[in-house]
């Protein structure tokens, strides 16, 4: 399942973002990839150990972690320190699928990418291209969002960043573990979560709701792993 998830991040908090990353120095992106990425990588990044991309993904985590579509669609068990990159001048990602385990940088713990997600830091009118491409069993799909919204996809798709040709685009990126790892069995349980909510919004709380509530905990306890 892929999907947009609106205003992670306020548009304050962008600005915020947006004053500290261009005073920031950015480093070759090919320095947190694997074999087969580095050869189609071309984009800068944040260096992952540096002060700047702490504070800035601290602040990332913080505010996914508090926004309830995210935590419904996610189920996150963990998620790696946010990452930050910046396209300009032709620089693009060719067609890769991210690596199944990733190590979080600093420690010895690793976890499974079932999710990634891209949070967009700049709007779409302040560069050309640069579209995140996106492939799946229903096609192709071309992702460009407003500032502090964040796409949401599974990890096992192919994907691609298009060649930036005016402009630059800033982005976070990281990686989440998710407690259910079955995207089929994840998206039902978001599914169910949304409706149900829906359903309580429209006709309160009665004897069903609870039950269909009761039906969306017991499913999890079997499909959850922590
Ligand atoms: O910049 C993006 O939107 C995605 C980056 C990406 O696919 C990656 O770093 O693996
Ligand atoms: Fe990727």
């Amino acid at each position: 399942m892929m999907l947009h998830i609106p205003e992670v991040l306020s548009r304050e908090q962008v600005a915020e973002f947006r004053r500290l990353l261009d005073e920031a120095d950015w480093a070759d992106g090919r320095a947190t990839v694997g074999e087969q990425g580095a050869q189609v990588k071309r984009n800068r990044q944040l260096p992952v150990d540096g002060p700047l991309a702490k504070q800035l993904g601290e602040a990332v985590l913080r505010a996914l972690y508090a926004h309830p579509l995210f935590v419904s669609a996610a189920l996150p068990l963990r998620t790696v320190p946010p990452l930050f990159n910046c396209y300009e001048g032709g620089e693009h990602y060719g067609l890769h699928v991210d690596g199944a385990i990733r190590g979080v940088h600093g420690s010895h713990l690793s976890l499974r990418t079932d999710l990634s997600s891209t949070l967009f830091l700049c709007d779409p009118d302040e560069y050309e291209g640069g579209e995140l491409v996106v492939v799946d069993t229903y096609g192709s799909h071309e992702v460009k969002l407003p500032a502090g919204d964040l796409i949401l996809y599974p990890s096992t798709s192919l994907h691609k960043v298009e060649p930036v040709t005016r402009g630059a685009r800033i982005c976070s990126f990281f990686w989440t573990q998710s407690m259910v790892r079955d995207d089929a069995r994840r998206s039902m349980l978001f599914d169910l979560d949304q409706t149900l909510q829906r359903l309580r919004s429209r006709v309160g709380d009665n004897e069903e709701t609870l039950a269909l509530t009761g039906h969306y905990h017991n499913l999890l306890r079997m499909w959850a792993e922590l």
